[in-house]
């Protein structure tokens, strides 16, 4: 079966601030399958934005080669929504104008785009709240408010870079669990991005570990067997969890430190 998503040796390198150059990733050989939940993990600077935005179409690798249902991508991937760790709302439009922004650069119908914007807004849990403006809601309907925009796409390829990172830890665990839900609803490739290794076990089919940079890669690549429908509340106290949470910390552990070691001489320089 083609995969959704192939990355084959990616390397990205970048111009250094005192001249020179970083190469933050390199040679990395990544696929998702169409309908795989796929969490990257790793070190603090490691490249894990990087290679999202690579798939995203956003920033061209050095070298290598992605490919999105088998066809190499060269632009803006079209097949993705994208969802990121800050705010992406427009302040200035009101929530349903934000869940239906996307529709209406595409040029659909005003009435249609409401419409499709209202359904979406129920879905994720605000319906009435259209009319508010984002500093009018919590920072858990703002997320949803984004879930809704980038789902309203139905992109079949979605990236989500520490997507839920800002939140309190019980709003996060909703969230992740709304995501659950939206996804086997209608299983979408997912690229999932966190510092947070249960977030990665509870959520994912497959959890990829990169090492610490330069010239970050994977260095381990776990599957997550445990059953769905999951509540990641709850699946985080079974004995399977804590076994693969065990293992895959042991795993990265040695990176983590490097990574940290890496800032903090960073910092000290
Ligand atoms: N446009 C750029 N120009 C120069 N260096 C960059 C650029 N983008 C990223 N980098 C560097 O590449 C490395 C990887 O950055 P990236 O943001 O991908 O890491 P990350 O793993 O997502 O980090 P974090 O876990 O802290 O979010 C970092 O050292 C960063 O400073």
């Amino acid at each position: 079966m083609t995969a959704a998503v192939d990355l084959d040796r990616i390397t990205c390198t970048f111009a250094a601030k005192g001249g020179g150059s970083y190469t933050a990733v390199k040679d990395v050989s990544l696929s998702i399958a169409e309908g795989e939940f796929v969490s990257v993990v790793g070190p603090t600077g490691c490249g894990k934005s990087t290679l999202l935005n690579v798939v995203a179409g956003l920033l061209r690798p050095s070298s290598g080669t992605t490919s999105v249902f088998g066809e190499t991508l060269a632009g803006i991937n079209r097949h993705a929504g994208y969802m990121f760790q800050s705010e992406a709302l427009m302040p200035w439009r009101s929530c349903l104008d934000n869940v239906t922004a996307g529709l209406q650069f595409r040029g659909e119908d005003a009435a249609v785009a409401r419409e499709k914007g209202e359904a979406w807004l129920a879905r994720v849990g605000l319906a009435g709240f259209g009319d508010r403006y984002p500093h009018q809601l919590s920072g858990g309907m703002r997320k949803r408010t984004s879930l809704a925009q980038m789902l309203i796409l139905d992109p079949k390829i979605l990236l989500m870079d520490e997507p839920f990172s800002a939140l309190d830890i019980q709003t996060r665990v909703l969230m992740e669990n709304e995501l659950l839900e939206l996804w086997s609803a209608n299983r979408k490739s997912v690229i999932f991005i966190t510092h947070d290794l249960e977030e990665a076990i509870s959520l994912s089919d497959r959890v990829v570990i990169l090492s610490a940079g330069p010239a970050s890669h994977p260095i381990g690549e776990f599957a997550i067997d445990l059953p769905r429908p999951r509540d990641v509340a709850e699946i985080r106290h079974s004995p399977r969890f804590i076994e693969l949470h065990d293992r895959i910390w042991h795993a990265m552990k040695e990176e983590v430190l490097k990574g940290y070691q890496q800032t903090r001489n960073k910092v000290v320089a």
